[in-house]
């Protein structure tokens, strides 16, 4: 059996990384799509679960996980750390299902120094102005942090050449159906000798 394919998904917080992968799970369109879940020390946000959003952990049991080898990536950003865990990415590959990991740019990068051979996306904003706004009207950060994660989205958007695809995500659907595309013409690529 062929394994699946693993799937980065990156792009300044805000642009709608978890809205357009929700979108897509519900559109169903990709045969065999298992999502990730991350480890975070961030607290949880109002309606947000464990197992479902991320494994809440202590910085403790971060750096346990760390030392343990646990993690397949992981990052600092903003003052929290976010890491991906291994066991559950491998198994699924392995299971010849594809898995999309929604994941800052430090952990795409490491990522592609282990598995080269992951489809690396870059989600964009249709401009700077629109993308504060998204992080704004989601109403789940204070102004520093917002005018923080403002900050490092500028460094990251300067990164995108290391991505095999960039997508727009002007529109849900749209920016959907860009993803199903890629996805779809991955699994037709030749493989190389
Ligand atoms: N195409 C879109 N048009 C308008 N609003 C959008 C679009 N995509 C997402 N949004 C909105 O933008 C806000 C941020 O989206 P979301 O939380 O999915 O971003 P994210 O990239 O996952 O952020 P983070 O990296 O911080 O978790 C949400 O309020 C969401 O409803
Ligand atoms: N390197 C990693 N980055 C991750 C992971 N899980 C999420 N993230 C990214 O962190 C920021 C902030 O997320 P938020 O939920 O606090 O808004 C965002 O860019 C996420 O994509 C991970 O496992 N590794």
């Amino acid at each position: 059996m062929s394994k699946g394919l693993l799937i980065v998904l990156s792009g300044p917080s805000g642009v709608g990384k978890g809205t357009v992968c929700t979108a897509l799970r519900n559109r169903e369109r990709i045969d065999n799509l298992v999502y990730s879940v991350s480890a975070t020390t961030r607290q949880p946000r109002l309606g947000e679960e464990e197992g479902v959003n991320y494994f809440y952990k202590s910085r403790e049991q971060f750096l346990d996980m760390i030392e343990n080898d646990q993690l397949l990536e992981h990052a600092e950003y903003v003052g929290n750390c976010y890491g991906t865990p291994r066991e559950f990415v491998e198994q699924t590959i392995n299971q010849g299902k594809d898995i999309i990991l929604e994941i800052e740019v430090q952990g795409a990068l490491q990522v592609k120094k282990t598995f080269p051979q992951g489809v690396f996306i870059f989600l964009l904003p249709p401009s700077l102005d629109e993308l504060k706004d998204r992080i704004k009207n989601r109403g789940t950060e204070n102004d520093t942090v917002i005018d923080h994660r403002m900050s490092v989205a500028e460094e990251e958007i300067n990164m995108l050449e290391n991505y095999d695809y960039a997508v727009v995500n002007d529109e849900i659907d749209r920016a959907c159906k860009r993803i199903e595309a890629i996805v779809m013409a991955e699994h037709c690529k030749i493989p190389k000798k």
